[in-house]
């Protein structure tokens, strides 16, 4: 359907997903949006902020995640004839036709939008963006940024968490698709896990349209659907460098049980292993002798599992090819990695097999933070975590609460009050600063007018809270970044931001989370870190509550 709108195209591409168009919004934005075009309000500029209140997962940080997929719906907003049928059949039958006109022209070349970049470390109150424009339009664009945005930054959240405690060295496997909220929700997770610093995903559209790593094991279905090894018919198996064919791999494998079972180091530790499970790992093998790994607790991890797969990896080594690992998806997993890393130091010890001591072991099951923390606790010797539902689904915390709120219209502050503090607004058209101190960390973000003089290096500032009297300080920064940049002009012709790929907004968000103080960062009672406003819009702030706030009568 074509787009009748007039606004310019500057080639970016729509969002990653078609459902994402103007109609997916709540039918509240559209029926303001007739009033305002009735009471003939709809072109007075307005700029709202959009922001949360509290960090997600008991912690003090947040990733922003979403901008990217926000620029590409605004750049390509506009109505279809077909859209606008159905806006009309929707809305009551009183309202005027004019109104439909109007929303055939409309677009977002008047829309100015301010953000922190994608993959920033962020926290509450302040903008993560600033949407500018005639208030009509920037109501309808509420609810679609609000949902892009507030998934994407969970879950980029909850990914960086679980990166946080599973420790820099290990590699993280995303494997929520089947679990999670539905096709968009398991798309969603798929690309803000791997922002947020998961290595690779299972999920192969994800791969697709974002070049997301892919990685992969296989499941207990391929080890049970094998009953013997007489149905490997073709055992042949050239070696990896070409020179020869080993005729009868499977006899090979088997030579190799018999030796393990004899060892003298693996001492009886298990007798007759289960043979459909080695049929499936043989045939595994056979399919990818470059990538061989092996789900192993199909039936019993130390009894079958384990000896199956170390036969069928020191023939792979016989002709020249390197074995995976291992992955374990059921039981304790600390003690079955240490379990396994001893099998397999102790195979490399005996056989002299360089390297077979770190045969990598991949763990899934069911994990999230809290189990992370248990195995590092007890210590355990995964290499790689594969990581679902809980990920996913953001099963300890299911919502962000972005909001989306007025701070100005006509260039005269809004506010929205509330008997709680927190839920007050931040009134103003404003610019927000983050201040570094001289150790390098962040020290404070600051909101100031649009019109103040920005922090100085060097030069003393008071960072006010903006609700507390009595909690304020000074600061020199050393460093002063200015948060909200302009990712779409409209018309005020600045500069506009480039999107960066998603593997830089990664590489940026682990800087990011890298450059944190540590006491904000740790799991309890992580430090709070200070968001402030200037001395000035401290004043405003409190002038205006006192002008809105009807003062009450005691009778
Ligand atoms: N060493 C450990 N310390 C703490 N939690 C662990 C440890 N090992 C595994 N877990 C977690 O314990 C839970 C065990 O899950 P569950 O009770 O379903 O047992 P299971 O081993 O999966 O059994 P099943 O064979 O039925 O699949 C999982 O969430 C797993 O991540
Ligand atoms: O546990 P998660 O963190 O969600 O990780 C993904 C899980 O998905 C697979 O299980 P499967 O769907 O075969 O079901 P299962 O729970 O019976 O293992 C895999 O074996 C993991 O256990
Ligand atoms: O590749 C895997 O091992 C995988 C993928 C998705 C879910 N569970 C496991
Ligand atoms: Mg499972």
């Amino acid at each position: 359907m074509e787009a009748v709108g007039n606004g310019p195209k500057i080639g970016i591409d729509g969002p990653t997903n078609p459902m994402v168009t103007p109609l997916l919004t709540d039918l509240y934005q559209f029926t303001m949006a007739y009033a305002y075009w009735k009471a003939g309000k709809n072109n007075e500029r307005a700029v709202f902020d959009l922001y949360f209140r509290r960090n997600p997962f008991g912690g003090e940080y947040t990733v922003f995640a979403g901008l990217e997929e926000c620029i590409k719906l605004i750049a390509n907003f506009r109505f279809t004839e077909d859209e606008i049928a159905f806006i009309q059949e929707s809305l009551p039958s009183s309202c005027e036709v004019g109104f439909f006109d109007y929303l055939r022209g409309l677009d977002c070349s008047d829309v100015e939008i301010h953000a922190i970049s994608e993959g920033f470390v962020v926290f509450p109150k302040i903008p993560l963006m600033r949407v500018e424009g005639p208030v009509a339009v920037v109501q309808l664009l509420e609810t679609p940024l609000l949902t892009l945005i507030n998934y994407a930054s969970l879950v980029a959240t909850n990914a960086a968490r679980h990166r946080f405690v599973a420790g820099k060295s290990k590699l993280l496997l995303e494997f929520g698709l089947r679990r999670a909220q539905g096709p968009d929700g398991g798309i969603s997770a798929s690309k803000y896990c791997y922002m947020g610093g998961f290595d690779a995903t299972s999920n192969v559209a994800a791969g697709k349209l974002f070049g997301i790593p892919l990685r992969g094991t296989h499941s207990h279905a391929f080890v049970s659907s094998f009953m013997s090894l007489d149905e490997i018919t073709e055992r042949s198996l050239q070696s990896c460098d070409g020179s020869n064919v080993c005729e009868d791999f499977v006899s090979s494998v088997q030579t190799w049980l018999s030796k393990l079972k004899l060892s003298y180091l693996l001492g009886g530790i298990f007798g007759e292993t289960n043979q459909s499970e080695l049929a499936a790992f043989i045939s595994y093998a056979l399919a990818f002798p470059k990538n061989f790994l092996a789900l192993v607790d199909t039936y019993d991890v130390m009894r079958s599992g384990i000896p199956n797969f170390c036969a069928v990896a020191l023939a792979l080594n016989d002709l020249g090819y390197k074995a995976i690992g291992i992955r374990l998806d059921s039981g304790d997993l600390a003690y079955l990695s240490c379990e396994s890393r001893k099998f397999f130091q102790a195979i490399e010890k005996e056989f002299v097999v360089p390297d077979f001591g770190k045969t990598g072991i991949t763990a899934s099951n069911d994990l999230n933070e809290e189990t992370l923390d248990a195995l590092n606790k007890q210590g355990h010797e995964v290499d790689a975590f594969g990581i679902g539902t809980h990920l996913v689904t953001c099963y300890a915390q299911p919502a962000l609460g972005v909001v989306f709120k007025l701070v100005e219209i006509n260039n005269q502050p809004r506010i929205k009050l509330s008997e709680d503090v927190s839920k007050v607004s931040i009134p103003c058209k404003k610019r927000c600063y983050r201040l570094y101190g001289k150790e390098g960390y962040p020290l404070v973000d600051i909101m100031t007018g649009e019109n103040e003089p920005p922090p100085k290096l060097g030069e003393r500032i008071l960072c006010r809270h903006p609700f507390n009297e009595s909690k304020r300080a000074f600061v020199v920064p050393k460093r002063v970044e200015e948060l909200l940049k302009c990712f779409w002009p409209g018309r005020s012709g600045k500069d506009r931001e480039e999107l960066p790929s998603i593997k830089l907004i990664r590489e940026r968000c682990i800087e990011q989370l890298n450059q944190m103080r540590p006491d904000h960062m740790r799991r309890l009672n992580p430090t709070p870190y200070k968001v402030s406003v200037s001395a000035k819009l401290y004043d405003f702030i409190h002038f205006l509550w006192l002008n809105e706030a009807p003062v009450g009568e005691l009778l």
